[in-house]
C-alpha cells in the first residue's frame, strides 16, 4: 500500500536524519516503528501520513508517485491513513462524541449519517459512557482512546500510532494493545512506533529499527 525506496530526510540545513531508507506497509500487516529517541520515528511517520515531504527518495503511497499528488488531492489519500499524534491533539471544547465525529462533520457529512458509528466505535474503546466529557476531565489512557477512536472513524485502510502507550500504566498499554490487534485482523494495516520493548514483545510482528538515519527490518 505504501512503498519506501531510498528515502532521506533533512530538516532545513541540517543533518539528514532518515538515510536509504526502504520498505514496504503491505495490506492486513502489523509491525512495530522502533529506535532510539530522537532517531526519527515521528519524522517517518510524518512522512507516511504525507505531512512532510523526503528531501530524496520515492514514497508511493497507493499505487500513486508522492511528487504527483497534488495539495488539493493531499485529503483524499489521507482519509485512507489514519493517525493517532502522541499529543493526541484532541480539542478541549468539544466532547469526545463530538472529537471523534469531527472528521465526518468537517467533509459536510450530516450528524444523522455518522451517529451509530461514532457510538459504536466509542464502545469499542471502552468509552461508551464517556461520550460526553471533555477532553480536560479524560485520563491520559482515556485521551489516547478518544485518538484511536478518531483515527478510525473513517475506516482508513492503515492505522499510525505514535507512542501509543507512553503514558498509560502497563494493564491498559496491554488493552490498548489488543485493541490493535484486533483492528489489525479487521483488515487494518497497522503502524506503532514505540520504544516500550515490553509491549513488542507481547507480538510476534514485524519490527522496523531506526538507528544513526537508517532502517533495519527484522521479519
Ligand atoms: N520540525 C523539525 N525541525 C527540525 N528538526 C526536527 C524537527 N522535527 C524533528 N527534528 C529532529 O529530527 C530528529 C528526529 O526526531 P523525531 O521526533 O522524528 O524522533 P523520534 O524517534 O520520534 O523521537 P522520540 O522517540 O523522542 O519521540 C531529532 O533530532 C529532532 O530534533
Amino acid at each position: 500500500m505504501i512503498r519506501f525506496e531510498n528515502v532521506g530526510l533533512r530538516y532545513g540545513m541540517g543533518p539528514e536524519i532518515l538515510r536509504d531508507v526502504s520498505f514496504s506497509i503491505p495490506q492486513r500487516s502489523f509491525q512495530f516503528l522502533s529506535g532510539p529517541s530522537g532517531a526519527g520515528k515521528t519524522s517517518l511517520l510524518r512522512l507516511l501520513f504525507l505531512s512532510l515531504k523526503p528531501t530524496r527518495g520515492l514514497i508511493n503511497v497507493f499505487g500513486r508517485d508522492r511528487t504527483s499528488i497534488s495539495r488539493a488531492d493531499l485529503p483524499l489519500f489521507r482519509r485512507r491513513i489514519g493517525i493517532v499524534f502522541q499529543d493526541f491533539r484532541l480539542l478541549d471544547h468539544m466532547t469526545t462524541y463530538e472529537n471523534v465525529g469531527l472528521p465526518l462533520r468537517v467533509r459536510g457529512r450530516s450528524e444523522a449519517s455518522y451517529r451509530g458509528d461514532v457510538i459504536e466505535l466509542l464502545k469499542w474503546v471502552g468509552l461508551g459512557d464517556r461520550m460526553h466529557a471533555m477532553p480536560p476531565v479524560l485520563s491520559g489512557g482515556e485521551k489516547q482512546r478518544v485518538a484511536i477512536a478518531r483515527a478510525l472513524i473513517e475506516q482508513p485502510e492503515i492505522l499510525l500510532a505514535d507512542e501509543p502507550t507512553g503514558n498509560v500504566d502497563p494493564p491498559l498499554a496491554r488493552r490498548l494493545l489488543r485493541l490493535f490487534i484486533e483492528l489489525n485482523r479487521l483488515g487494518t494495516a497497522v503502524v506503532i512506533a514505540t520504544h516500550d520493548l515490553a509491549l513488542m514483545e507481547q507480538v510476534d510482528a514485524r519490527r522496523m529499527i531506526l538507528s544513526d538515519g537508517r532502517l533495519d527490518i527484522h521479519d
